[in-house]
């Protein structure tokens, strides 16, 4: 996958060649859509928020950073799910500009969020089509439930308003209900998904797919793959032959491979990174509901300790709740602190 730096004009979670762009650049941009966005970002992360500046405001009422309080601050964050690594960097950073003076809590929450940010703008990125790939195919894993359908059904709408030719597979061929899903999805989206009886071979799936993919001269592929960890060898090797048959096909695929994490699962993400990246060469992340979840800093664990891009967040369950992940923004929601336009 190549990915390029979010710059916050456009509400796509990805980008294409010049033309894509282009139309990219005509969505994004009005400052009434963008406000909302920002609330809504903040709206969805309130559970995170309101755990984290709660805890920190109790903490300060106007005293002077003694070392106790730095050591109460660092459970805060270690609680909020931000892990032990990073909290102790940036309870660090605090001793080390601010110990023995003066601090209210937006100071230290603004001092945080600063750190915090610098932490995910390199993973903030956004999944790259590649304009000579006919198709661009993206693979999308993920444990079942964490909202790999609904992510696929949101971004095969996305492309679609772009301008691109979609198609979907739905390589999930194990559970008739998840096949269900994405063919609504796909109705949504006016795009058409590829599926077979329950129980049919998912790589001959995904193969046909790509071929007809092919044939049509479809601009993205998407598909859609089972999640069925408690059978992780099954899993791997299912996963393993999708890649290795697609490749008769077009050596180079897939071009991007998304793991779809559910921000509720909090610490247990790290391990779904782990599993997955042994199965397959992930090289992007989407974390799905972060609006019901209070465990959004979850995200920054991951990004200091992986350093996978995030390529796109989920805040809901509607289409335009999947959004590209702003590093500034969202460190900054997460302190309960306003996001400048
Ligand atoms: N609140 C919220 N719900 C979401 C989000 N993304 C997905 N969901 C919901 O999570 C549930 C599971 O999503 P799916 O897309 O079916 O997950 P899946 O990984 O495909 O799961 P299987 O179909 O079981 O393999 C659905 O009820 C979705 O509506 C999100 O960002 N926010």
């Amino acid at each position: 996958m190549r990915a390029g730096h979010t710059d916050g004009s456009r509400d796509h979670p990805y980008r294409t060649g010049h033309a894509g762009r282009a139309a990219c650049s005509a969505r994004g941009g009005m400052s009434g859509e963008k406000k909302s966005w920002f609330s809504r970002l903040k709206e969805g992360l309130s559970k995170s928020t309101q755990r984290i500046t709660q805890s920190i405001t109790n903490l300060f009422v106007k005293k002077k950073l003694d070392q106790k309080t730095l050591d109460e601050l660092e459970e805060v964050l270690i609680q909020a799910d931000l892990g032990v690594p990073v909290a102790g960097r940036l309870v660090e950073n605090l001793r080390r500009t601010r110990f023995e003076k003066e601090v209210t809590d937006e100071e230290v929450r603004g001092a945080f969020a600063d750190d915090i940010a610098q932490i995910l703008t390199p993973v903030a990125q956004r999944l790259t089509l590649d304009p000579g790939r006919k198709p661009h195919v993206v693979l999308v894993v993920g444990v079942n439930g964490s909202g790999k359908t609904t992510t696929i059904g949101k971004l095969a709408k996305q492309f679609v308003e772009d301008g691109r030719k979609v198609l979907i597979a739905a390589g999930d061929t194990f559970r008739a209900a998840a096949v269900e899903q994405l063919k609504i999805w796909g109705e949504r989206a006016g795009v058409p998904v590829i599926a077979k009886a329950t129980g049919a071979d998912a790589a001959g799936l995904a193969f046909e797919a790509l071929e007809q993919a092919r044939a049509q001269g479809a601009d993205v592929l998407l598909i859609d793959t089972a999640g069925r960890l408690q059978n992780k060898t099954g899993l791997m090797e299912e996963l393993a032959k999708i890649v290795r048959v697609m490749r008769k096909l077009d050596s180079s695929a897939p071009h991007s491979c998304l793991l779809v994490l559910d921000a509720t699962v909090g610490q247990n993400a790290h391990n779904q990174v782990e599993v997955f990246r042994e199965m397959v060469a992930v090289d992007g992340l989407v974390v799905t509901k972060l609006d019901g979840s209070a465990k959004g800093g979850v995200l920054v664990a991951l990004a200091e300790r992986f350093q996978v891009p995030v390529v796109a967040i989920g805040v809901g369950e509607g289409i335009d709740d999947l959004r590209p992940f702003d590093a500034k923004q969202f460190a900054r929601s997460l302190m309960g602190l306003e996001t400048a336009a």
